[in-house]
């Protein structure tokens, strides 16, 4: 049995912010993952990797618009090359994680292994080399995420997010159909990034609306920015996917008909088919029988990142609150924070300002609350936009659909939220993101003198529209 400060289940975005800190703080702390790198599923097969392909697509994409910047000269793409990119940026990274890690190895570890809960205090490591204990007095639960593949016969003829994007995946060349199972972030992104390298897409979503979750507004105003040879359907409930001798792929699924009473049913044919139905928690042994509360497969945490046991948190996608990289990592930072307040809650995370973007080509992005949110708690907040056609930066790039809108409460004109669709979203995201988290309002956002000629001056330029 060893005896440590702090132990981590994972050491992704959940996990290796807070072992950093609290190791800096003088706590001996151990990692464990499987992988035995840091990063977890977000440089293995998520963020990382898939943003690599995107920049690819998005470069690719602009290069087809040449002559009109004047320039000439044909461009290919050679998919395996995109894929040997996206290897090269796992890999720059993996490097670089390796010397962070090396220069805290004093105290802080990473172990390869799988870890159970044995009790409150106690991890067992299962690793190639045997079974360890790990005593500590505080543990942080990030175990993460992974695919969740529905029960649909055939799903195991499907490519998931981990084929697609995992370090040196066997996924190197464009398939000529794709149909890719889930409207989600997955889903269409993914769709975008493939139909700009040339495969023909359909996006079978069930729901009544890709994005569903989403503002429905929000996803009314990117969804018409969207390759419209991508095609989209909603409300498809997939039944089977059969593959022929050929190798090719028959997506069997039914739809409801407005015209008509009750579903019919339709068939598309791929050669590579996505199931990008969403991900679900991977909770560790053990949790259960240590008497960890659990909510729908997630491990329930509050604002201080707490669980129901004293000592343990739960961070990240494993508690299924934010389940997005960034969101994990300022829990991770609150956990350690918390952890050397002795488990007093010396800080909370705020769920409520955590940036999204939809990282599709065009991008779209939101923070906060946005219009149907609003409606739906009876605030009829103040509303202002900004349209990219009158934006130098989006002239200048030939990328002027979309736009800026910003929320405001009325009475204290604060900020309450806002969307951005079309360029630089993921960028500008973070300024109307840290004007939420920090209360400001419209005054303050009016009187900031963003830069120009950058996408951003469009947020003051929105909020200065209101006086
Ligand atoms: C294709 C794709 C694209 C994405 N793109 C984005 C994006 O652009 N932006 C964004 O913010 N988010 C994105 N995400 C989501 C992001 O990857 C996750 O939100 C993030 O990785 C969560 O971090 P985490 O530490 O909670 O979990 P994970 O990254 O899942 O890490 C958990 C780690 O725990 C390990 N583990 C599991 N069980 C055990 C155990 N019993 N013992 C020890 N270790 C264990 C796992 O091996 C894993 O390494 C994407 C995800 C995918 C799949
Ligand atoms: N840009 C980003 O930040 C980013 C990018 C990728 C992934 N992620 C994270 O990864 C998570 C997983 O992504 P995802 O796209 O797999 O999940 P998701 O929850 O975003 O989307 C899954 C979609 O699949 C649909 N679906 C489920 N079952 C289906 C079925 N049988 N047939 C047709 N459609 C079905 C759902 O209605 C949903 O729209 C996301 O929730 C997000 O947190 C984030």
């Amino acid at each position: 049995m060893q005896h440590v400060d702090v132990i981590t289940l994972g050491a992704g975005g959940g996990a290796y912010p807070a072992a950093f800190r609290l190791a800096r703080a003088g706590r001996r702390v151990v990692m464990v993952d499987p992988k035995g790198v840091m990063s977890g599923n977000c440089l293995a097969e998520g963020c990382v990797p898939s943003k690599a392909v995107r920049e690819v697509a998005e470069l690719y994409r602009t290069a087809q618009r040449f002559e009109r910047f004047g320039l000439s000269g044909e461009i290919g793409a050679d998919f395996a090359g995109v894929v040997a990119h996206k290897d090269r940026v796992q890999r720059t990274r993996y490097t670089q994680h390796a010397a962070e890690l090396a220069r805290l190895a004093e105290r802080l570890t990473l172990v390869q292994g799988v870890a159970r809960l044995q009790d409150a205090y106690t991890v067992v490591v299962e690793s190639e080399h045997g079974e360890e204990s790990y005593r500590a007095e505080h543990i942080i639960i990030a175990s993460g995420s992974d695919v969740f593949v529905p029960p649909i016969p055939g799903a195991e003829l499907c490519v998931t997010s981990h084929d697609l994007y995992a370090l040196d995946s066997s996924f190197k060349s464009l398939p000529r159909r794709l149909v890719v199972i889930g409207g989600g972030y997955i889903g269409l992104e993914t769709a975008t990034f493939l139909r700009a390298f040339g495969a023909e897409v359909t996006v079978l979503e069930m729901m009544d609306q890709i994005l569903p979750g989403m503002d429905p507004d929000f996803v009314a105003g990117l969804a018409p920015l969207l390759d419209p040879a991508i095609r989209r359907v909603t409300g498809a409930k997939v039944e089977t996917i059969e593959n022929a001798a050929d190798g090719t792929l028959t997506v069997r699924y039914a739809v409801g008909d407005k015209n008509e009473t009750g579903d019919k049913t339709e068939t598309v044919a791929a050669d590579a088919v996505l199931m990008a139905a969403g991900r679900h928690a991977v909770v560790p042994e053990g949790a259960e029988a240590i008497g960890l509360e659990l909510q729908r497969g997630r491990v329930v945490a509050d604002t201080a990142l707490r669980t129901n046991l004293p000592g343990l948190y739960a961070c990240g996608d494993v508690n299924g609150r934010v389940p997005l990289f960034h969101a994990a990592v300022g829990q991770s930072l609150i956990a350690s924070r918390n952890i050397l307040g002795g488990d007093q809650a010396l800080d909370y995370f705020d769920f409520g300002a955590v940036p999204t973007t939809i990282f599709t080509l065009p991008m779209a992005a939101y923070v906060g609350h946005t219009r149907a949110a609003l409606k739906a708690r009876g605030i009829e907040a103040l509303e202002t936009a900004y349209n990219f056609a009158e934006d130098s930066r989006a002239q200048i790039f030939d990328e002027t659909q979309g736009e800026i809108r910003l929320f405001f409460e009325p009475g204290t004109l604060r900020l309450l939220g806002g969307w951005i669709i079309g360029i630089d979203a993921g960028q500008l995201v973070g300024e109307i993101g840290l004007a939420v988290s920090k209360g400001l309002t419209a005054h303050d956002l009016a009187a900031f003198c963003d830069q120009h000629p950058m996408a951003s001056e469009g947020i003051s330029k929105a909020a200065r529209a209101l006086f």
